[in-house]
């Protein structure tokens, strides 16, 4: 049996607003993230960890913040394609956890939230998934409150006859 690992990681600063979608939860919050899409920056870090694992680049590439397509999209859908492109790479999750750098807001009440998100739109069960959260004890730009930083780490399957295929 074949196991690949990817690794994920993203960036989002802050610009004025009143929300963040992270997880694809709408988090009440004195800014909003900068971005062409909704900005869930813990998403796209679990769809380049996704896609890093099938070598097939990263979220950019697949979805250009020069596209007018994905301007202003909920990242839920952009995770969605991602998982289609692991199954038509011969690829299924097997498990995915992932870390917010984060001075605030707080994450824990929503990660309950976030982790169902995830595990429904990877079509695998809850156990599968974690989500956690740190402060960088008020160091570097999470730690000013400029922006958020997200990590993630995934396992997957190849599926079927890999013919020894990595
Ligand atoms: N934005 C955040 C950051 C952290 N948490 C939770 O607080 C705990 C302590 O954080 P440290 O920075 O001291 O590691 C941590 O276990 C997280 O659960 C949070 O909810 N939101
Ligand atoms: C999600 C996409 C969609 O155009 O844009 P952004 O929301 O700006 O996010 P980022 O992680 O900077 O780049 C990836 C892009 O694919």
């Amino acid at each position: 049996m074949t196991w690949r690992i990817g690794h994920g990681f993203d960036v989002h600063r802050f610009q004025a607003g009143d929300h963040l979608m992270i997880g694809g939860v709408r988090i009440p919050f004195h800014y909003a993230f900068e971005a062409h899409s909704d900005g869930d920056v813990l998403l796209h870090a679990i769809g380049d960890a996704l896609l890093g694992g099938c070598a097939l680049g990263d979220i950019g590439r697949h979805f250009p913040d020069t596209d007018p397509a994905w301007s202003g999209v909920d990242s839920r859908d952009l995770l969605r394609r991602i998982v289609v492109l692991v199954e038509q790479a011969g690829y299924r999750v097997g498990n995915l956890d992932a870390t917010l750098i984060a001075q605030a807001p707080r994450m824990a009440s929503h990660v309950p939230a976030m982790i169902d998100h995830i595990a429904a739109d990877l079509a695998i069960p809850r156990v599968a998934v974690n989500v956690k959260a740190t402060t960088s004890e008020r160091l570097g730009f999470t730690g000013r409150g400029e922006g958020i930083a997200a990590e993630a780490v995934v396992l997957l399957q190849r599926l079927g006859h890999d013919g020894g295929r990595p």
